[in-house]
Parts: C-alpha cells; structure tokens; sequence
C-alpha cells in the first residue's frame, strides 16, 4: 500500500512540473509573437517558465551529474526564473524592468549555496537560505500588484499566488531554522511534498495568470480602439451615439430631473489653417482642441469628436441655462491665446475659435435624431451669423 509520501515522488513532481513550465513557455511564445508590443512584458513571462524548466531538469538529474549542477546552478535558475516573472510584471505595470538587487541575490545565493554544498555540505543552510530568499522575491512580487490593486481575475490569481508562495516558501524556511528540514530536496517527508508540489503548480499558475492577464488587457485594448478617436483619444462618434442613447433614455425616465442638452461645436476656418500650415499642424490644432475642451467639463459631460473638426458634448442633467454656461465657457476657453512658447504660436497660429450649436431635450417625445438635428442647425446658424458664437434651437 502506497503511502501518500510515497505516491508523492518528488522526482516525478519535479519533471512534470518542467514539462508544464515548458508548455506554457510555448503558449507565452506565440502568444507574444502576434500581440501588440504595447502589451509588455511577455517576453520576461516567456522566458521564466523556460528558466523554471532548465531548473527542474537540473534538479531531476540529483546524484547523475555533480552537485555542482543539481544544486547550486539549479537553484540559481529557478532564482532567476522567479525575477523574470517579476520582471515581466514590472514591464506590464508599466513600470521600467528594475531587477539588478535580485539578480545581485542570485550571485551571492550561487556562493553559499556553493559553500553549504560543495566545502562546508549542510542540506537545513541551504534550505533556510534559499527559501528566505526566494520568499523576500515573492513578497516584492506580491506587493507589485498590492500597489496596482483592481479586481481583475487574472491579477488577483497572480497576487494570491505569490502570496501564497511567499507564505510557503517562509514557512519551510522556518522549519529547516527549528531542524525541520530533512535529510535532502528528495526526501519525501510530506512538508517537503507540499512545498515541491506548490512550486510545481506555481510555475503552471503564474503563467496562467500571465495569459489572463495580457488577454484582459488585449480586449481592454481592442475596446478603447473601437470606441476612441486616435487623434485625439477623445470618444469617436460611434461611443458618443450610444453614450447619447443611454443618456436620452435616461432624461425620459426622469434622470437628472428630465434634463439633458446636447453642444455640437465646429472649429471655426479650419480649412485655412490645413491650407496655410498643412494637415499636420491641422491635427496638432485638433489636439489642443480637444485639450482646451475637456478642461472645463462638468463631471457627468461626455465629449467627443463626432466628425472631421466637429466635436459632441452630452450634458446630463443640464437644461436650458446650465448647457448655456458650459458652452460659453467652453467658447471663451477655446479663444485664449496661445502661450508664446507652444509649437501652435511658433507656428503662427494666434487664436482659435469655435462655433456652437444647442439643443435641449424637450421630454419624453423627443428623440436623439431630432436633438442632433436641431443642435446641427443651431450650429449652422452660428457659422452664418459671424462664428465664435452659441447658438440654441
Ligand atoms: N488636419 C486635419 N484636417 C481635417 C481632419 N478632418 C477634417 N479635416 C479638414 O477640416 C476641414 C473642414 O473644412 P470646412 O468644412 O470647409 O470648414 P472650415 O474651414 O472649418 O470652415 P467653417 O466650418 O465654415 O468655419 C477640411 O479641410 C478637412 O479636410 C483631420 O483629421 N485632420
């Protein structure tokens, strides 16, 4: 009858636990092949499970090659396995890779490791070291993630497992410190079980939080390019459209008391400032445009580009008077001049103006194609009666 130490091997745990690592160091290689290299981090994350399997082969062929192998060079690429999954989380935060202190670790780790092998043999040192270290690791991992917390799946998997890690990585640090920790990595007490098996399922796991991670934040991205304008990263039309929808559906429930206005705004002479400047200082224009217009912005207000040089302001909860505030301040806000230092001035650009166009909701029966349609010819109203005006339907 086996026993569950036995059934256990750690041999076998360890060889498996390569495999697996190497799998997921394929899945993370095509996986980064055909992301964007906005999503950073992949290849430190492709690397790490790599590292993870080099180790486990080095630690599987303990008493084939010198200990030399089995134990000092496996120990140190598992260590730096484990700064490279932490690296690849510090590119993916958006954090600038910063390992050099651990990877100062790895060397000064090969050297006791060496010491408490090879001169000085003592299985409970190296244990105590090794798991105190990579514990600390762990903890700053975890606390990488404590720092950028949301409620993401794929991030809290990863920062309940390095916590987890940490935790057991700590707790058999201890038991070698109270002369718990056995006569070898191979020995197949069940503390030493449990800790093999969890290292065997974090390569696997970190991975896997890795994959939900970067494929969370692909979709996150694949929805901010279909709803954002990518000159201006303002909302393109088509999110505008629906954000009027929702807000139209609103107001006829009663939201915000009923009210809602809508500013539809126009640069004015545009075409001049492409003509004389060229298209580029025209897009340059758009995007202080843009600047200058969600600056003054009343916190429920959704503004977009609806168009070329046509932007859309939805106003929840503002009626006649309140929209009529927004859209002189948004007016006069437009007109400042430009500070003397700022491209646009160098350029010989002086001023800026806009046109608006409003429209109110009038209840219930109205709807969004008649509120954009009088904004639009309140606007056009504004453009024939000299510009850099308001103008409500
Ligand atoms: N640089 C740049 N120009 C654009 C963009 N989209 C539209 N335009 C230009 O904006 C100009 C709009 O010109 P018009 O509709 O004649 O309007 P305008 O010159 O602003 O005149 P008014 O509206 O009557 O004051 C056209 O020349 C378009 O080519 C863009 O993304 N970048």
């Amino acid at each position: 009858m086996p026993t569950l130490s036995s059934a256990l091997d750690p041999r076998s745990i360890i060889v498996l636990a390569g495999l697996m690592g190497l799998l997921m160091s394929v899945v993370l290689f095509s996986m980064r092949r055909s992301y964007p290299p906005s999503i950073r981090g992949l290849r430190e994350w492709t690397l790490a499970p790599l590292a993870s399997f080099v180790s486990t082969v080095l630690f599987a062929l303990r008493g084939v090659v010198p200990d030399i192998f089995s134990i000092v060079l496996a120990n140190m690429v598992l260590f730096q396995g484990c700064i490279l999954y932490y690296a690849g989380s510090q590119l993916f935060l958006g954090h600038e890779r910063d390992t050099r202190a651990w990877s100062a670790v790895t060397v000064v780790l090969g050297v006791v490791l060496f010491w408490f092998s090879e001169v000085q043999p003592s299985y409970p040192i190296r244990l105590a070291v090794f798991t105190f270290a990579i514990s600390g690791l762990f903890f700053a991992h975890a606390r990488l993630y404590l720092r950028h917390r949301t409620k993401r799946v794929g991030r809290r998997l990863m920062t309940g497992l390095l916590l987890l890690q940490s935790l057991v990585a700590g707790l058999r640090c201890l038991s070698a410190v109270l002369g718990e920790a056995g006569v070898g990595m191979l020995d197949a007490t069940w503390l030493q079980s449990l800790y093999i098996v969890m290292y065997s399922l974090t390569a696997l796991m970190l991975s896997i939080a890795g994959v939900l991670m970067a494929t969370d934040r692909l979709r996150l991205e694949f929805e901010f390019m279909a709803t954002h304008d990518p000159l201006t990263g303002m909302l393109n039309r088509r999110a505008l459209i629906e954000r009027c929808e929702h807000e139209v559906t609103r107001a006829r429930r009663g939201a915000g008391d009923g009210a809602l206005s809508l500013l539809m705004l126009d640069a004015d002479h545009f075409k001049r400032i492409n003509d004389a400047f060229g298209h580029q200082t025209g897009d340059e224009v758009l995007r202080e445009l843009a600047l200058r217009l969600q600056a003054p912005m009343p916190p429920l207000a959704r503004l977009g580009r609806y168009g070329g040089e046509e932007f859309l302001v939805v106003l929840p909860g503002l009626g006649h008077d309140g929209a009529r505030a927004v859209a002189e301040r948004l007016r006069a806000g437009v007109g400042e001049p430009f500070a003397p230092e700022s491209p646009l001035a160098a350029a010989g650009i002086g001023r800026l103006s806009v046109s608006i166009g409003m429209a109110v909701f009038q209840g219930p029966a109205d709807t969004l194609d008649a509120l954009l349609a009088r904004a639009d010819a309140a606007l056009y109203r504004a453009k024939a009666q000299g510009r850099d005006r308001v103008e409500i339907a």
